[in-house]
């Protein structure tokens, strides 16, 4: 199934009551912004889009696929339902290197492409400040290759078309050019940010309050340009950390870019 786009429609906050966003849609190569404080319901939210909800959780929400209620076979089956997550957490404990792991992915998607490793391998590297070998294990990559290499896997390997985030802020990747590189390859993404790099990069946030959908705020043209800036301090601390993290030494010059 072509999935076009996805719809929630509102149930109830933490207090029973009706939340104020009662429908809300997101369309292919959109990325929609999830905000709010700690236990607003961010998490939740992005878990009744997981599970297809219809009506069948704490929030009572329902989630629709180009405007009907999902086949219940793709409900039912974690496969069929193609929703890809990446999160904060995410560790590889396969015992395989990085090149075997695509192989068998691209593998069972029946993807059969030549130079298909080379190129999620080349993709991951543009978003990380330490290059990725297909000869590395899985087990010893750090924190900001395991997930570039989930972007890059999601983008060009994965076929599902709806990606969910939840928070990559302190992954040590250009966070910028990994949420547009997914959102280019036309699927629908869900992040939950509390950075302003991330959150004002999307095309519209919802914020969240007491366990619901309290209000949807568009980014204005202003917040992108900010987002695009701060996007580059961003990739100017990561190359500073890389620096670091190599043994070399800094200097007050470097900070002359930004100061
Ligand atoms: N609509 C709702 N109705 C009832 N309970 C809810 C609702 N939304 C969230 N909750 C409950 O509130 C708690 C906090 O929600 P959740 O973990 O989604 O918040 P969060 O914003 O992701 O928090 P954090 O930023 O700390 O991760 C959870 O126990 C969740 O089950």
């Amino acid at each position: 199934m072509d999935i076009k786009e996805i719809t929630i429609l509102g149930g109830y906050d933490k207090f029973g009551n009706p939340e104020n966003v009662r429908e809300l849609t997101i369309k292919k190569g959109e990325i929609l912004g999830v905000v709010g404080p700690t236990g607003s319901g961010k998490s939740n939210l992005i878990s009744d889009i997981e599970q297809l909800a219809q009506g069948d959780t704490i929030s009572k929400r329902r989630i629709l696929i180009n405007g009907k209620v999902p086949p219940v076979e793709m409900r039912r089956d974690p496969r069929k339902r193609r929703i890809a997550q990446l999160s904060q957490n995410m560790h590889f404990l396969a015992d395989m290197t990085v090149e075997e792991f695509l192989l068998m992915h691209a593998k069972s998607r029946s993807i059969e492409k030549d130079g298909i490793v080379d190129k999620v391998i080349k993709l991951a590297n543009k978003l990380t400040g330490e290059p990725i070998d297909k000869d590395c294990p899985l087990t010893i990559l750090s924190g900001g290759q395991s997930r570039s290499l989930m972007v890059a896997d999601i983008a060009v390997i994965s076929d599902s078309p709806i990606v969910l985030i939840d928070e990559i802020e302190n992954a040590g990747i250009k966070k910028h050019e990994a949420l547009e590189l997914l959102s280019g390859h036309g699927k629908i993404v869900l992040v939950i940010t509390h950075d302003p790099v991330l959150a004002l990069m999307t095309d519209r946030r919802v914020v969240m309050k007491n366990g619901g959908m309290k209000e949807v705020i568009e980014t204005t043209e202003e917040e992108k340009e900010v987002s695009r800036r701060l996007s580059e301090i961003d990739n100017w601390m990561l190359m500073l950390r890389e620096k670091v993290r190599y043994g070399e030494r800094l200097t007050l010059k470097e900070l002359e870019l930004f100061c």
